[in-house]
């Protein structure tokens, strides 16, 4: 496959308002993996969150988020599913198309669901073709390394750039569990084999989930598409995390990676019951709040 990179020097100081930078930059327009292989080049750290609706998704935007995701990770996060297995390609276009009319700036990546790729090249085609027209994403994201080369393959000649992903990859939840991957010489040395194996694929980027922190590193050494890392310490070249995870909203237990920005549990909980009490106690609404 033909590199996005490399060959000819990459610039992103446009006169159509791009920014210099992925996060802090001041463009306007929305970010595109051209931009994404320039902050490698540059060495550029850069942050991703998910997002599953338009009004999270236009806060971020404003925060100036560079690239979002629309996770699977919506199957626990968002509809109530206990993994991210039952998630639908039709939930994943709704969910997608909300978080593009929600963004102007942010490149969005779109999660092809279990059941949309695995049987081959021309279904993973189809499913993000769907992904691209109805929802309007600028990339698609897939689980899996070498199993999944010939996919990448067929999505990026057909000019629909791809996220990898590898490490632990959550919709295959029933045969792995989620379990740390790339452990051990040999689990290492096919972690390498993925990696480059979707970077031949034409891949703009790769997630890399629940791997050692060393392993991470000489990935991101090795490989020139930039790696994102969601539990895979801190040289990577950009971090993921769920967003529900990041702010506190999450209930229950979250992996020992989240670092915790928020507690947005806390402040929803208590404006629900402050607002509870005013109804009950007869306190709202004041006459502010009426029309006469
Ligand atoms: N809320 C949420 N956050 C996520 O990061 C996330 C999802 N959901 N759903 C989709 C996948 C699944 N992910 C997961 C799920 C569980 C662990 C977990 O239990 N990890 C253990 C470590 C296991 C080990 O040491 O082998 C942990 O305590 O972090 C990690 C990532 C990441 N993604
Ligand atoms: C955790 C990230 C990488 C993901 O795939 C998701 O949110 O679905
Ligand atoms: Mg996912």
């Amino acid at each position: 496959m033909t590199q996005l990179s490399a060959a000819q020097p990459l610039r992103n100081s446009t006169p159509d308002g791009s920014s210099k930078t992925l996060y802090g930059g001041k463009g306007t327009r929305r970010i595109t993996v051209r931009d994404i292989a320039v902050a490698k080049e540059r060495g550029e750290k850069w942050p991703m969150l998910t997002a599953y609706d338009a009004m999270t998704a236009s806060v971020f935007d404003e925060a100036g988020i560079p690239v979002m995701l629309v996770g699977d990770s919506a199957g626990n996060c968002h509809l109530g599913y206990e993994t991210t297995v039952p998630v639908t390609l039709d939930e994943m276009t709704m969910l997608s198309a909300a978080v593009v009319r929600g963004t102007s700036r942010a490149l969005i990546v779109g999660d092809l669901p279990f059941g949309s790729y695995q049987e081959g090249p021309v279904q993973a085609l189809r499913s993000a073709t769907r992904l691209v027209k109805e929802a309007g994403v600028g990339a698609v994201k897939l689980e899996g390394g070498e199993r999944s080369h010939r996919q990448i393959e067929l999505l990026v000649e057909s000019g629909i750039p791809v996220m990898a992903h590898i490490g632990l990859t959550p919709q295959s939840v029933n045969a792995m569990g989620y379990r740390v991957q790339g452990r051990g010489e040999e689990a290492a040395q096919q972690l390498l084999r993925d990696a480059k194996s979707v970077q031949d694929a034409g891949a703009f980027a790769v997630v890399l989930e629940l791997v050692p922190a060393e392993l991470a590193a000489e990935v991101t050494r090795v490989l020139h598409i930039p790696t994102v890392g969601i539990g895979a310490g801190p040289e990577t070249d950009a971090q993921v995390l769920v967003w529900t995870d990041m702010l506190g909203l999450t209930g229950g237990r979250v992996p020992k990676f989240v670092k915790q920005y928020a507690n947005l549990r806390e402040v929803m909980g208590n404006a629900a019951k402050a607002f509870a009490e005013d109804v009950v106690g007869g306190t709202f609404p004041q006459d502010e709040h009426s029309v006469h």
